[in-house]
């Protein structure tokens, strides 16, 4: 008898659902125990007539087909997922510690040596997604979560495509974090490229030491203020900071620091410890 592999079809009698944790955009995510094993993870359960009538079947089947392929600390897995008549279900990662922008709105801004832990973190992830040619393009605090060690996971990778792109049709959400060739039609073509997750690695950073985003302003005026990298950092910020930042938000792409120069700036060294949850595992 030629042994089959057990291939893990999941249902929902399979888990107990526990509190809500949230809602994302399409759906909501519950606190759930796997029976047999007492496995806790979180299940996001979208609502396919809400998928259809947004339109972002595509999307959350990339997210999938994505997300399920990613194994890294500091990214969000995705165990599985299966479906009803009526929902889809994504079974998640339980991050013990919620979403890292609760933290920094009830912080006001990070000191200096854990905002550097979480920006070495996010540079491993993302030369992890990058080596596989994945942009994830939606980095910002909201779509970051803690897990129990204080360690950050990269969620929600709705966003995410493979590069190179052009452009998709508009986005949603705060306009804070899209670098320049996203927001303003490039002359020749509108595609780019990874380096879009570098600017935003950089309006992050921002965002962590002084507690709001650099270009913050009206809708219009953050464009232009993008389009022009037109932002000033306060004195309080170290120089350290300071120059990583100004690496980072730079208007061309192929000018900004690469990802390997961010783990080992100055800024970055002068706080990592060597706690395994700041090591690089890319
Ligand atoms: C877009 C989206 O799904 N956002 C959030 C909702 C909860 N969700 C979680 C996901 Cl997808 C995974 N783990 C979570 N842990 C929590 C959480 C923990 N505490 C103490 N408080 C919360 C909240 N939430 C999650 C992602």
């Amino acid at each position: 008898l030629i042994e089959q592999p057990t291939i893990k079809q999941f249902h929902l009698g399979m888990f107990e659902i526990g509190r809500p944790l949230g809602k994302g955009k399409f759906g909501r995510v519950y606190l759930a125990r796997e029976r047999t094993s007492g496995f806790i993870c979180a299940l996001k359960v979208l609502h396919k007539s809400e998928l259809s009538q947004g339109g972002v079947e595509r999307q959350v089947r990339r997210e999938i087909e994505i997300q399920s392929n990613l194994r890294h600390p500091n990214i969000l897995q995705l165990f599985g997922h299966f479906h009803d008549s009526k929902r889809v279900f994504l079974i998640l990662e339980f991050a013990a510690k919620g979403e890292l922008y609760k933290h920094l709105r009830r912080e006001n801004r990070f000191p200096e040596w854990k905002a550097s832990q979480y920006i070495a973190q996010m540079a491993s992830a993302l030369r992890y997604l990058h080596r596989k040619h994945i942009i994830h393009r939606d980095i910002k605090p909201e779509n970051i979560l803690v897990g129990i060690h204080g360690e950050i996971k990269i969620s929600d990778f709705g966003w995410s495509v493979h590069a190179p792109n052009s452009r998709r049709k508009t986005m949603c959400g705060t306009l804070d974090y899209l670098p320049p060739e996203m927001i303003k039609p490039g002359t020749s073509d509108n595609s780019y490229n990874e380096k879009v997750d570098l600017w935003s690695l950089g309006v992050l950073t921002y965002e962590f030491l002084v507690g709001e985003a650099p270009f913050e302003d009206t809708p219009v005026m953050t464009q232009r203020r993008i389009a022009r990298a037109d932002m000033s950092i306060p004195s309080f910020v170290s120089p350290e900071a300071r120059d990583l930042i100004k690496k980072l938000l730079v208007l061309d792409p192929e000018k900004r620091i690469p990802l390997e120069q961010v783990q080992t700036h100055a800024w970055i060294v002068k706080h990592c410890t060597k706690s395994s949850s700041s090591r690089d595992k890319s």
